[in-house]
């Protein structure tokens, strides 16, 4: 080989080195950037799709199960008095409504929109509730929170956190807080119709006919649906009852208070148990577990008082597992006022679906898309049958249209005849 040759081949493995150096080089430089574009991504995205911070602390630290409305627990209350962002303090207050999403009202605003807190529509444990007229022109309920109330304070940082990111239309919106001059308030929009327990019991009221019962369960399972199935990280109501379900102007259910469960006191104790007697599943009572499947459980019984118009504090349960009996034994529980308004093999199938959301067994009970589905398959059965009825008219019409048809030919024949 010639030196010439020697040159040839060094420069070409020097050059050939300096080519893979260099690939290596803008590999690795590709490489990092695209590693810290998508570690930036997953930082936004947690914080996008976690977005629930209790007193400035993040309790996004665990996820993987089911957040639930009561994350106000023991621990996050030491969390409370520990932090520096005590959710007293007036920063937080403007971190928790602005960071929400919420906007927020001053007290004169409300005292404005209220004459003065003069237009009471009700009272719950959070505290009373007014009915309000925003300077837009907007009707909204504004909920006080009574300032002796513990509970209530915890609550109302839970509601803001959680509706501030929960929106569907099925779910009681909140549409803005106050909180200014010691006072916490909650504002939503205004269900002019109440709450379905008052449109069910109250002898004043009108009665519900099945076709509103029916779009009511519908609606209510597409709440809860949102919120096991939509929501990121799902959300466990724990306190679904009829009392909680509110109607708007045209009859529509949403779902509503939020963060507002209150804890129950059994057997004379105060057990720590979340919910209301009557709608509380007994296999949370056993195991301290609450999961989707318990709010399955109270929705459940809410079929059941949209079918019989029982509440739950009056046996409800008792006529339940009677009618559980025999496949129309859901005849002899159904709502007097119904009674022959109804057909019976809807009722049957709505009270079959309750069954099943009551199975004393957690993992027994469907999942809530499946209870939306059938549901609506039962609305759906009707729609076709009154399609196939119209149809049936509309063949008819067309047989009586042809028949007058073939007469106004006969008789032409006829007359033709008759002049020949
Ligand atoms: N957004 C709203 N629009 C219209 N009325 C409302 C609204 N929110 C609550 N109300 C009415 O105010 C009353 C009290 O409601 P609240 O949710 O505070 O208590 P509750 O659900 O009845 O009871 P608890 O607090 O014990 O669960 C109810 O009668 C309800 O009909």
């Amino acid at each position: 080989m010639s030196q010439s040759d020697f040159i040839i081949i060094g420069v070409s493995v020097g050059l050939a080195l300096v080519i893979l150096l260099a690939s290596l080089a803008f590999f690795g430089i590709r490489w990092y950037e695209k590693h810290a574009h998508l570690r930036r991504c997953a930082n936004e995205r947690s914080v996008t799709t976690l977005p629930i911070r209790m007193n400035g602390l993040d309790t996004s630290t665990d996820f993987s199960a089911s957040l639930s409305i009561s994350i106000a627990s023991g621990a996050s209350e030491n969390h409370q008095k520990n932090s520096p962002f005590n959710w007293r303090s007036h920063q937080n207050k403007e971190w928790l409504a602005s960071a929400s999403g919420i906007p927020r009202y001053s007290y004169k605003d409300i005292q404005k929109a209220t004459q003065n807190f003069t237009t009471l529509i009700g009272q719950g444990s959070f505290g009373p509730v007014y009915k309000a007229v925003m300077a837009t022109g907007e009707i909204v309920a504004v909920k006080a929170l009574a300032s002796d109330s513990k509970q209530g304070e915890k609550e109302f940082q839970t509601e803001v956190s959680l509706l501030g990111r929960l929106h569907h239309r099925n779910l009681v919106n909140l549409v803005g807080c106050c909180v200014d001059k010691g006072q916490h308030m909650l504002i939503y929009e205004f269900m002019s119709n109440g709450s379905l327990a008052n449109l069910l019991y109250n002898e004043k009221e009108r009665v519900l006919d099945w076709e509103e019962r029916l779009q009511i369960a519908l609606d209510i399972s597409h709440g809860i649906e949102y919120l096991h199935e939509g929501a990121v990280p799902p959300v466990i109501h724990r306190d679904l009852k009829s009392a909680n379900i509110l109607l708007d102007g045209t009859m529509r259910a949403k779902v509503a208070d939020f963060g507002l469960s209150k804890e129950e006191v059994f057997d004379g104790r105060n057990s720590g148990l979340k919910g209301t007697y009557g709608y509380i599943d007994p296999a949370y009572i056993s195991t301290n577990k609450f999961t989707t499947k318990s709010d399955i459980y109270s929705f459940g019984v809410i079929i059941f008082e949209l079918i019989t118009a029982i509440h739950p504090h009056q046996n409800l349960m008792e006529y339940i597992d009677l009618a559980s009996m025999s496949a129309d034994g859901v005849d002899e529980i159904l709502d007097k006022r119904l009674v022959g308004k109804c057909n019976p093999n809807e009722v049957r199938r709505l009270a079959n679906i309750g069954h099943r959301c009551l199975h004393k067994l957690q993992r027994k009970r469907p999942l809530i898309g499946e209870v939306s589905r059938a549901i609506l398959k039962i609305k759906e059965r009707r729609l076709v049958k009154n399609d196939e009825a119209s149809f049936a008219r509309s063949d008819i019409s067309r047989t009586v249209s042809l028949i007058e048809d073939h007469q106004v030919e006969l008789s032409n024949m006829a007359s033709m005849m008759e002049r020949d």
